[in-house]
């Protein structure tokens, strides 16, 4: 394994992801709590977002989106058919689409949704570490929407990692992403750490929702939702250790994140902070 110190193959792989070249629409079924901060994150990167949860409206709009963020969140009996229902469509129409796993530890409502999810194909799926161990079938001490620091060892984030790396192998369509202090991202042939950011991030809600809407704006066409998880989560992170230099307050903090996804864009060589190591 290499080092965590910048890491050449990582940023060249994600290099070219930021400016967006085009304002891609982004289509979210997310949840309440964080929507606001959700389309906001969206437009500070360049992308543009539509937030339809009324399945009357998808056949129209299906034709117009270039990528689908399914955030299970906040379900409801309503939520739960619209999610599916966008699923099955994207799956279709060959749109590609990301899932967040919001929530999965509370319920085998929110496990049984994602499993049903997961046959149409989603680019990416990702959750917390918690949430992550949860939806492999793993034990997770994950409370509510947060992860716990028991399942942050280096211990089972090995055991988790391997999970996800079997996932992938009967996946071999989508990548399997999981945050926290070390990011793991794994799909069919790769398996990479990430280790950019700040405990603080874990400290307002919303990072979670933010961070997998911004892979959605980042995912093209030929699906690769391993270079869109790695240039998202990155850049989120280093917007967040570059906020926290400058910022004393959580409410600040906040508001200095959010300002700084339309800043580091202006650096060209952001990539050049991310710290990651890529398993052979
Ligand atoms: N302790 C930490 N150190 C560094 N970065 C972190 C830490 N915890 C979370 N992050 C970063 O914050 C972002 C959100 O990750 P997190 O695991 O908190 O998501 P989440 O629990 O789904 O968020 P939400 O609060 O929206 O439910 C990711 O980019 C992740 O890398
Ligand atoms: C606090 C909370 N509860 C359900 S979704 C959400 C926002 C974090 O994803
Ligand atoms: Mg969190």
């Amino acid at each position: 394994m290499e080092n965590y110190s910048q890491n050449d193959s990582i940023s060249k792989l994600v290099k070219c992801k930021f400016p967006l070249s085009h304002s891609p629409l982004v289509h979210c079924i997310t949840n309440e709590i964080t929507i606001e901060s959700v389309a906001n994150a969206l437009l500070y990167i360049n992308a543009k977002p539509v937030m339809v949860a009324d399945i009357r409206e998808f056949p129209e709009l299906f034709e117009q989106i270039d990528s689908l963020f399914l955030n299970l969140g906040h379900i409801s009996p309503e939520r739960e058919i619209a999610l599916l229902e966008a699923g099955k469509m994207a799956s279709s129409m060959r749109i590609p689409f990301v899932i967040d796993l919001v929530g999965i530890v509370i319920s085998k409502i929110r496990f049984d949704l994602s499993k049903e999810l997961l046959d149409f194909k989603p680019t990416i799926v990702k959750g917390n570490i918690s949430e992550m161990r949860t939806f492999c079938g793993l034990s997770s001490h994950g409370r509510g929407v947060d992860s716990a620091s028991s399942d942050q060892s280096s211990n089972s984030v090995d055991e988790l990692m391997n999970a996800m790396f079997e996932k992938a192998q009967n996946h071999p369509e989508t990548t399997f992403i999981a945050t926290g202090a070390t990011d793991l991202i794994v799909s069919k042939n790769s398996r990479l750490e990430l280790k950019n950011g700040v405990p603080e991030l874990d400290r307002f809600t919303g990072t979670g929702d933010i961070v997998g809407a911004l892979m959605t704006a980042l995912v093209e066409h030929e699906h690769d939702g391993l270079v869109a998880g790695v240039a998202a989560i990155s850049y989120l992170n280093i917007c967040a250790e570059n906020a926290i230099e400058s910022t004393e307050g959580l409410a600040d903090f906040r508001q200095e994140t959010l300002n700084q996804l339309s800043l580091l864009i202006n650096n060209e060589y952001w990539y050049e902070s991310i710290r990651g190591a890529l398993h052979a």
